[in-house]
């Protein structure tokens, strides 16, 4: 039996199951590709999205997902957000009221802005224990076994206490638990959104004040949408806020500050997505930012101008000075 199945062998979810591994827990990695499972099961090291990391001996592969679920305790979900809800209804027919579902994916429900959380207990009902991960992570660090720190919420305290125990690492991985669950979805996504704006910012060469006011101002965003969620303003001091956002805002490895950065060097959408070649959480996650706080009633003037950028084609200069010539006003 294994302690954990990992849905998802792109960088985030390989980098997780060679965490885990690393401590110890014998871990399943399903991707969707059996000729890239394969190809890992021959290499023991994911070559498409973590090439140098050679899998400790605990990591196994599966393409079956039937079989990886199965002979497994708890299901870490680690697609990008939009094939979330596909991999759950996938899942579903080989669940049992023994499994534990826990989810790395950042970002909400396309088209209708939902967090995971609404879309797991729709498809999974309410009595599966359901926890998600957050926090500011970039897979290649971890899997180097730099120093890292990761928020986590469940709504059961043992699944809480217990995953916290499989990926806690007293060497290199911190988890903090925390236990505002819609708090910690929503740093995970909005952060996405004001990486790309601090891309394009950089891209036009705005220089280091506009980023740190777009990382600052992009906070009161998050934590007044989250407020108003029911979330508590604390967390979004915590890794998986102001945390997520620094890191992603500042450290060319975020492929959405990337996307912006392309953007504002004159590339395309579809071009610049070529270009980083993985998820671009961001891009998605804008419209989605757009619809929950239109729908929310929440002002957010950097989110907004950012989907007018990508969405109804406004230069990133023009969201700029709308942004500036707005209303004095007080912090
Ligand atoms: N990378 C990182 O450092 C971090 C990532 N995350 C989050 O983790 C999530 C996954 O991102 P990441 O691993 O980085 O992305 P990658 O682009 O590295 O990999 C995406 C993976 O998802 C698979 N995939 C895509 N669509 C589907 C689908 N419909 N069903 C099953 N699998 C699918 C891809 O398979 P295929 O190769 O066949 O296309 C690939 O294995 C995102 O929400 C991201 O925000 C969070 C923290 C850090
Ligand atoms: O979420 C991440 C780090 O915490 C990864 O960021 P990107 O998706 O922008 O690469």
């Amino acid at each position: 039996m294994n302690s954990v199945c990992v849905l998802g062998a792109g960088s985030y979810g390989t980098a997780l199951a060679f965490c885990l591994s690393r401590n110890g827990v014998k871990t399943v990695l399903w991707g969707r590709d059996k000729q890239q499972i394969e190809l890992m099961a021959k290499d023991r090291c994911n070559q498409k999205y973590l090439p140098d990391a050679i899998f400790p001996k605990e990591l196994m592969v599966e393409s079956e997902l039937r079989e990886a679920i199965t002979n497994s305790q708890d299901i870490l979900v680690v697609v990008p957000s939009h094939a979330f809800a596909s991999t759950l209804q996938q899942a579903k027919p080989y669940l049992t009221p023994q499994h534990r579902i826990i989810w790395a994916t950042k970002g909400l429900e396309p088209e209708t802005g939902r967090l995971l959380q609404d879309v797991a207990v729709e498809i999974l009902g309410n009595d599966t224990p359901i926890a998600a991960l957050s926090g500011p992570t970039f897979a290649k660090e971890m899997v180097a076994g730099l120093p890292t720190a990761i928020s986590l919420s469940s709504t059961n305290e043992n699944l809480a206490i217990e995953f916290a125990n499989k990926l806690h690492c007293s060497k290199s991985f911190r988890v903090y638990r925390n236990d505002d669950f819609i708090g910690i979805q929503l740093g995970g996504a909005v952060k996405n959104v004001i990486a790309i704006g601090a891309g394009l910012a950089d891209g036009l060469g705005f220089g280091s004040n506009a980023r740190t006011a777009l990382i600052t101002r992009g906070l009161t965003e998050l934590t007044r949408l989250g407020v108003k969620m029911g979330a508590k303003p604390a967390t979004f001091m915590g890794m998986s806020g102001l945390g997520d956002l620094v890191l992603t805002c500042t450290d060319n490895q975020s492929r959405n500050r990337r996307f912006g950065l392309a953007l504002g060097r004159g590339l395309g959408i579809e071009e610049a997505m070529t270009e980083i070649g993985q998820v671009v959480e961001g891009y998605r996650n804008t419209k989605e930012v757009h619809i929950l706080s239109q729908r929310m009633g929440v002002e957010m003037p950097i989110c907004e101008q950012i989907y007018e950028v990508l969405y109804n084609s406004k230069s990133a200069k023009e969201a700029a000075l709308t942004l500036l010539a707005r209303d004095q006003t007080s912090e």
